[in-house]
């Protein structure tokens, strides 16, 4: 194998790693870590690429640092801190979500025959769960397929980044009405197929015309029918909406790899990802020029995101990406009170995320204090999804 293993911090307890992603060692201790993989055989120390937040000095907090070989992830730089596990890191910060399957995959191949061993550490809980656990492997397949070095190379020829807030931003301004991100999507879990004849340029360049500051183009494959080459297509077709892609990112190269296809925002879930994580990602975006959405569901979600320096932009999600249920009255609760008044005060852009399908939806959430709505559905049903848009507003914002 082409790597090296750099000094492991002193006092480090050795704990072992249950689940084995394609790439990593069988029984790593979090002794070995962090790992950089080298390419051409050569050792090289590199610089730790992510540190612990200083709470004496916050300029000095998570300096972060990228060479063209490896990212080290901040939650993998956490578990060989700490000696605990990842999920017991995601436990202590209310996320429930298991970020690998605790006992490995379940399906066991023994010469001709299969074992499936299912068992609760290895079955997921929600179809949130299932999508990170699928997420996880398929990174780790495009990782191996486009190493960091490759994907730098790439972004140098990426088209510039657009100015997703300052979009969203104007926009408010300019029609008094929240600013719309209208999203690409073909399916979901949830709803199934919302589009048969699905062209996301097409759609794109509607959305546009009829008003939308920005859009959100998923790319997830399995789960959504999304794909990247969407979001290479809308790009390249010249629609001046900056975009979003829409993906569930639990590592740092995924940044990287949106960046290349044309990404302007990028999305983070506050339900997956621990508060080092959000941190760490978000300054990879501020070097990358991107904007991160960072997106909360949950009270406890939105009083983590708020207590982290330079975030600029939090979607609140209508629908528990784990019951798919949606209730708009979630954007109105979170923004109550003291959330509320912090968000004014540091200036934070608001997103009103799904399930809005009249203009009293869009009301209701402006009134509770958002300044963008994020739309699927609703639009992509429509037979003419530019037309969706004058209904969703009740009136013609493209002027
Ligand atoms: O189609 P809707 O109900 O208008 O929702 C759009 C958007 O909010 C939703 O697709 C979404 C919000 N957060 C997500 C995270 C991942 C995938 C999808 C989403």
């Amino acid at each position: 194998m082409n790597g090296a293993i750099i000094a492991a911090a002193p006092n480090i307890r050795v704990a072992q790693l249950f689940f084995v992603a394609p790439g990593y060692r069988k029984n790593m201790s979090s002794k070995d870590l962090p790992m950089r993989i080298l390419e051409g055989g050569r050792k090289r120390v590199a610089p730790l690429c992510c540190t612990r937040p200083d709470e004496e000095s916050p300029d000095a907090a998570l300096a972060v640092t990228y060479n063209k070989y490896h990212i080290a992830n901040s939650v993998e730089v956490s578990e060989w801190e700490s000696g605990k596990s990842l999920d017991n890191i995601l436990e202590n910060q209310g996320i429930t979500i298991r970020r690998r399957p605790l006992t490995g995959p379940p399906a066991h191949a023994v010469g001709p025959f299969e074992f499936r061993l299912e068992n609760a550490g290895n079955t997921p809980r929600n179809i949130l769960e299932k999508i990170i656990w699928n997420k996880d492997v398929e990174v780790a397949q495009l990782k191996e397929r486009k190493p960091l070095g490759m994907l730098a190379k790439e972004i140098q020829n990426a088209p510039p980044v657009r100015d997703f807030l300052g979009a969203l931003k104007a926009s408010f301004q300019q029609t008094g009405m929240p600013a719309l991100i209208a999203e690409v999507k073909k399916a979901s879990p949830s709803r199934g197929v919302l589009r048969e004849d699905f062209d996301p340029v097409q759609i794109a360049q509607t959305y546009q015309k009829n008003g939308a500051a920005c859009l959100s183009i998923l790319t997830d494959e399995k789960y959504f029918q999304g794909s990247f080459e969407n979001l290479e297509a809308v790009r390249r077709a010249g629609v001046e909406c900056p975009l979003l892609c829409k993906e569930f990112i639990i590592d740092a190269w995924q940044i990287f790899y949106a960046r290349s296809k044309g990404a302007d925002a990028i999305l983070l879930i506050a339900a997956i990802l621990p508060d080092l994580d959000i941190k760490y990602m978000t300054k990879i975006c501020q070097k990358l020029g991107l904007v991160a959405l960072v997106e909360v569901h949950t009270e406890r979600e939105m009083v983590r995101v708020l207590g982290i320096d330079g975030i600029q932009l939090i979607g609140i999600n209508n629908r528990d990406l784990g019951t798919f249920e949606v209730d708009i009255s979630n954007t109105k609760k979170l923004l109550e009170g003291e959330r509320g008044q912090i968000i004014r005060q540091k200036g934070i852009t608001v997103v009103g995320e799904s399930g809005l399908f009249t203009p009293d939806d869009i009301a209701f959430v402006q009134n509770a204090g958002v300044h963008a709505v994020l739309v699927g559905e609703s639009l992509i049903k429509q037979d003419d999804p530019g037309k969706g848009i004058v209904q969703l507003f009740g009136r013609d914002i493209s002027s």
